[in-house]
């Protein structure tokens, strides 16, 4: 069994698979170490043989838990290191040890899927999006706060912006004007989130024509699945790089 984790700012995405490239026996979301522990000894069968992770988290923390994952399960664990090239993908930072794991792993699994021109959305925490030209050159990407942030900001630095989750549940059924501070607040947030994505799109069409895939990844993909039919979504995305980045042989 192999244990893979995808540490993002949230949660901690897991999954056990049987070996490279098969397909998951087990897996969940969970919002702290303790809880990824418990979650993976209630799974049936023997533990996990080996471990592999990626964390956009501090240097602290994963180390931290990488340690309880040894101790747990007595697995060596094989931590995603930034790197200039892998898998036919060419890093496009300046300093390439300053672009996220997650979306290194994210545009080299996209890439390792689709063999050509890529753009690669992943809706977490924070939205991002990254291009990829056919010939496997990384050109950088975009980043801004996703729907939960955006949200959150408002509420924290204003005084009279307050609702309860029910109202902001009943609030994105549609997207017409908002007549209260739920449906203003909430339909906002959502038209910046579309926004950008189209934005995306138009970026990547003036660059590539027609001639690209869309990947679609993160939590708070089904955001915009409806906008982007054409997309593919892969939830496993990060997964696919990480197995690049961390080969068991
Ligand atoms: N089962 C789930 N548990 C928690 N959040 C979820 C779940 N499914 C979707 N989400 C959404 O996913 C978002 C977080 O996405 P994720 O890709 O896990 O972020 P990050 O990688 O930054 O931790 C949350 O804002 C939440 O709306
Ligand atoms: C952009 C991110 C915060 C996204 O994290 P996530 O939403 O997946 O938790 C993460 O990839 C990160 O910390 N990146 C480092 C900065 C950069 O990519 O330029
Ligand atoms: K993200």
């Amino acid at each position: 069994m192999i244990l893979e984790l995808d540490c993002g700012n949230s949660f901690i995405k897991w999954r056990l698979i049987a070996a490279e490239s098969q397909p998951a026996l087990a897996g969940g979301v969970v919002d702290s170490d303790d809880q990824l522990l418990a979650a993976v000894r209630q799974v049936d069968g023997p533990g996990p043989l080996h471990c592999r992770l990626v964390s956009v988290r501090s240097d602290d923390e994963t180390a931290a838990l990488r340690l309880r994952l040894e101790q747990a399960f007595a697995v060596e664990v094989c931590s995603a290191q930034p790197v200039r090239e892998l898998a036919g993908v060419r890093n496009g930072y300046s300093d390439f040890a300053r672009l996220g794991l997650d979306r290194w792993l994210a545009l080299v699994g996209a890439y390792r899927l689709s063999g050509q021109a890529c753009l690669v959305l992943d809706l977490g925490t924070a939205v991002t999006s990254d291009f990829v030209a056919a010939d496997g050159e990384h050109l950088g990407g975009y980043i801004c706060p996703g729907v939960p942030l955006m949200r959150n900001q408002l509420r924290t630095h204003t005084r009279r912006i307050r609702y309860d989750d029910a109202a902001a549940a009943q609030a994105v059924h549609s997207l017409q004007p908002g007549r209260s501070t739920a449906e203003a607040v909430e339909r906002g947030c959502s038209l910046m989130l579309r926004g950008f994505v189209l934005t995306q799109l138009e970026l990547a069409r003036e660059r590539w024509g027609e001639s690209f895939s869309i990947f679609l990844t993160g939590g708070d993909a089904a955001l915009v699945r409806e906008m982007l039919p054409q997309a593919r979504l892969v939830s496993d995305l990060v997964f696919v790089g990480l197995a690049l980045a961390c080969p068991l042989s």
